[in-house]
């Protein structure tokens, strides 16, 4: 049975013909690449992230303060990462984050259907974003047989709202993602400091200039006056959501709903109350708001006080030493985020692909040195704080 794992030998056997990696297999340099390589103003958007950024910094540091004890003599020569997520089976925790710029982040403006295609190659589920430069429905169908989710910023026309789940419903995701702490952008200096607010210069609208719904709120097409869109759009964009909400969101689809942004436990136990079916318990990077505590530290909380309901992470994952990390603190999927988007900036769908096989392969390996063969394992032997 081939493991992910493999991708070691690979490396390794390719460096037999004089082959190193395109890309680096680390984080630190991946990104040390990307800042020499991508463009000033995308990479400020993509790399900055609220106020002075201490949260998104210490989203990554609080990593290195969880840690793993290895167990020995435990036959993992075969490993199964798999788990179930809504009655499907995957192949592994990981799932690449939604990220709203993917489209600006490779030369010829179709970033989002290089992170499907890497997605496809991969077999790793890409969640797509309501912002994009191609149409939700182009970018499912580049997800090839790899199931994908929808990630919704809901807009303030409920009309609308329903149009995009109805779409993403027909081209056949498999989960609404609706994101909660984002109906207003958080204090970004990097972005502010150059004035530089991508979407207000018509970049990754695609969804909205797409819909019919969107297209009639407008006296004239998206093509003929794009300015009126733009200003259109950021009209629309941002409807704050309370718990009230619930029962519409969950009534718009027969899609699962899963709730991005949870991080108090309280709220994880509102939403089960609520009829989420599955919470998503992110920060967004650190690029919403600022003070926060890590990611990772409220993740325990949240998988309690949520029961039988599954938690997805994201926020801080740098390496497949983090999935596990994760998935051993209770997350049944973790969420790849900027990683992949810089792998994308420098190589397109390879790019992404690449990093996402290094991360499965240190997943991997960990487990196996670990003495975890499968996600169960990984769970119980959990992690402790150090
Ligand atoms: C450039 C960028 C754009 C993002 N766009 C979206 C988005 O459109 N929708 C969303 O729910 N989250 C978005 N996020 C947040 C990610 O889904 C995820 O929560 C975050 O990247 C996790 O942090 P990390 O990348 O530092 O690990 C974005 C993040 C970045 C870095
Ligand atoms: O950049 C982001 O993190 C993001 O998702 C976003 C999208 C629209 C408005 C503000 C932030």
């Amino acid at each position: 049975m081939p493991h992910y794992g493999d991708y070691q030998n690979q490396i390794y056997f390719a460096g037999l013909q004089g082959v190193t990696p395109k890309l680096p297999v680390d984080y630190a340099t991946l990104v040390a690449r990307a800042q020499a390589a991508m463009p000033p103003q995308v990479l400020a958007y993509v790399q900055g992230g609220c106020g002075d950024e201490h949260t998104q910094d210490w989203n990554v540091q609080a990593f290195h303060r969880w840690g793993m004890v290895p167990r020995m003599m435990v036959d993992c020569t075969a490993r199964d990462l798999s788990v179930e997520l809504f009655g499907r089976r995957y192949p592994s925790p990981l799932f690449m984050a939604p990220i709203g710029v993917n489209g600006i982040c490779t030369q010829d403006g179709h970033g989002d259907l290089a992170a499907a295609r890497a997605s496809a190659m991969t077999g790793v589920p890409f969640c797509a974003s309501t912002l994009s430069n191609d149409p939700l429905e182009d970018v499912a169908r580049a997800c090839g047989d790899t199931p994908a989710f929808f990630q919704l910023y809901t807009p303030r026309s409920r009309e609308l709202a329903e149009s995009l789940v109805s779409r993403a419903e027909a081209a056949g995701y498999q989960a609404i993602v609706v994101t909660l702490d984002t109906w207003v952008t958080g204090w970004r200096p990097r972005d502010l400091n150059v004035a530089n607010f991508p979407q207000l210069r018509g970049a990754v609208l695609r969804n909205y200039f797409s819909d019919p719904v969107f297209r009639s709120m407008l006296p004239t097409p998206p093509e003929e006056d794009p300015k009126a869109a733009i200003l259109a759009w950021a009209g629309v964009f941002g409807k704050v959501l309370t718990w009230n909400d619930l029962p519409w969101l969950k009534g718009m689809t027969k899609l699962p709903i899963i709730l991005k942004g949870i991080c108090h436990p309280d709220d994880a136990r509102r939403a089960v109350d609520g009829g989420a079916d599955a919470i998503y318990c992110s920060n967004h990077g650190g690029r919403q708001a600022n003070g926060g505590i890590a990611a990772i530290d409220c993740l325990s909380a949240v998988v309690e006080a949520a029961g039988d309901t599954p938690v997805l992470f994201d926020s801080g994952v740098r390496s497949g030493t983090d999935v596990v990390k994760a998935v051993a603190l209770g997350a049944r999927m973790v969420g790849l985020g900027r990683p992949y988007t810089y792998g994308l900036a420098l190589d397109g769908a390879e790019g992404a692909a690449h990093v996402i096989r290094s991360v499965l392969a240190e997943a991997d390996l960990l487990m196996a040195v670990n003495g975890y063969p499968t996600i169960a394992d990984v769970r119980q032997a959990g992690a402790v704080r150090q």
